[in-house]
């Protein structure tokens, strides 16, 4: 395991996978975005990518139609920078504490749009370390209510940026947080976030 508990959601539950699964599993996830970013990288020849289709078919095929959403493993590997989904950059949170965190991620060019990252890749991981922080620390399941993005500078492809989130405010059962996107001290996007912590656990 790669983080310690401090770091985790307080839901999180670490006894879902061994640790064989959990190797094998991340280690699937990881080649999924290896081919996401070969993809979105590559010109292939016809043949070249017919074969590649084939190949990702077969693979789909093998994995079958899978099991239901409460025993998947997928996003809920929590120790696991990114949880072992693909669907946003693997975020690596470094610190989690009642008030703030701190986290790096790399967007890769899958995640672009021209040139630079893609608008709607950048909530991801707000979302992400946003989300993060209003569930550590004991604080009990919450959901995203509303967030705003300010996009101040192109946030560009394989440069590692850091990621700050805070907690501005707490009414009742809404956290209001806000996180920025810096490069070299910069900050190249803002967010501001809502998370509303629901009545009943639905998990
Ligand atoms: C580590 C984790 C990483 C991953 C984190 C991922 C987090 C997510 O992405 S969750 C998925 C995306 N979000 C959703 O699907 C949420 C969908 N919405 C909902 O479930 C509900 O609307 C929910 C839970 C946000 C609020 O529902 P409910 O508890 O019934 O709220 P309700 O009682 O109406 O309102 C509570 C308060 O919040 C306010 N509020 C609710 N929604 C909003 C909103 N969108 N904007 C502003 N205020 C809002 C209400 O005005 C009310 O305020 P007050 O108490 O001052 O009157």
């Amino acid at each position: 395991m790669s983080a310690d508990s401090r770091l985790l959601p307080s839901y999180a539950d670490l006894s879902i996978a061994s640790p064989a699964e959990r190797r094998s599993f991340n280690a699937l996830v990881d080649a999924l975005r290896d081919a996401q970013e070969a993809v979105t990288r590559s010109r292939p020849s016809e043949s070249a990518a017919r074969r590649a289709a084939a190949l990702l078919s077969e693979a789909a095929e093998l994995l079958g139609e899978g099991v239901p959403d409460s025993e998947q493993l997928a996003g809920r590997l929590w120790d696991e920078p990114g949880r072992a989904q693909a669907l946003a950059p693997p975020l690596y949170i470094d610190d989690v504490d009642g008030t703030s965190a701190r986290g790096r991620v790399t967007f890769s060019r899958f995640h672009a749009g021209v040139r630079t990252v893609h608008g709607g890749a950048l909530p991801l991981v707000f979302d992400e370390i946003m989300g993060r922080l209003a569930t550590t620390s004991g604080k009990p399941f919450a959901r995203t209510a509303h967030l705003t993005i300010d996009y101040r500078a192109g946030v560009p492809v394989d440069t590692e940026v850091e990621v700050f989130a805070r907690v501005k405010r707490v009414e009742g059962r809404k956290l209001f947080l806000s996180s920025e996107l810096c490069l070299d001290g910069t900050v190249l996007t803002e967010c501001q976030g809502l998370w509303v912590q629901i009545r009943e656990d639905p998990r």
